[in-house]
């Protein structure tokens, strides 16, 4: 029966945007904030590919940027296809502003990435940027880092031993494998090993724990990085939130 309550619920649902909506109202937002001979780093992910439709769109109009580096293939792709030149990181004395997705992301502005596995440039494209910028729907925002397995890039050549250590310390490891049930790759030939253990306990402490871990490549703990956050939200609002 269609009653009062349900007419409202079905309203409701109606207004609440859909997650994908957010995600481009996030990465418009951001995409505003980029200026003429800006040095770009631009990430990787889902939302991110909204970023540059909305980047593109941008120099059409105008827009030229003093360099553009990025941390994925696919969007080096994306960005390549739109007219960009893209340098590698290595090139480029400095980044100015880098705007990336997360996978989550705290009231302090610490986040978990690398759950598409582009850890490792994504930090070292991050760290060498004055500014960071992440954009996310408001599903990413969580009071304490958890409820996303925390990726860590692993060396070949010591990952059995390495996943024995975190079975050993509590940190409920699994191998990442790809659809196929193969173990996954990444862009430099090393594993991920996903932490499950959630909520994270103490993340500074995680991170330094992993940092001197031998074997461990990188880990996607994005502690005091970023300085800006854009979040949309269902009911339409975005909120800018900086450090
Ligand atoms: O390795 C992947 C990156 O950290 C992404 O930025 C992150 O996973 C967010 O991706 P998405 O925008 O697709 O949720």
């Amino acid at each position: 029966m269609y009653t009062k309550g349900t007419f409202k619920e079905v309203i409701a649902m109606l207004s609440q945007l859909d997650q994908n909506t957010m995600k481009e109202r996030a990465a418009r937002q951001a995409a505003d904030t980029v200026w003429n001979g800006a040095r770009l780093g631009v990430g990787t992910g889902s939302t991110v590919k909204f970023f540059i439709d909305a980047l593109g769109e941008r120099k059409a109009a105008g827009l030229q940027l003093g360099a553009v580096v990025t941390t994925s293939s696919r969007s080096k792709a994306q960005l390549e296809g739109l007219g960009f030149t893209v340098s590698e990181l290595a090139d480029v004395e400095q980044l100015d502003l880098t705007v990336d997705g997360a996978d989550r992301v705290d009231s302090h502005l610490d986040g978990i990435k690398g759950g598409g596995g582009a850890l490792t440039l994504e930090k070292n494209v991050a760290v060498h940027s004055a500014h960071n910028t992440w954009i996310v729907d408001e599903s990413k925002v969580v009071d304490h880092l958890g409820g996303f397995p925390l990726p860590v890039e692993v060396l070949p050549i010591s990952a059995k031993q390495v996943y024995n250590q975190f079975e050993d310390e509590g940190l409920l490891p699994q191998f990442r494998t790809t659809a196929t049930g193969e173990r996954y790759v990444t862009h430099y030939g090393n594993y991920i090993i996903d932490l499950y253990i959630d909520p994270l306990p103490a993340p500074r402490g995680l991170a330094t724990y992993l940092d001197s871990t031998v074997g461990v490549v990188e880990h996607g703990l994005f502690l005091g990085i970023c300085d800006t956050v854009i979040i949309a939200r269902e009911d339409g609002t975005i909120d800018v939130k900086k450090r």
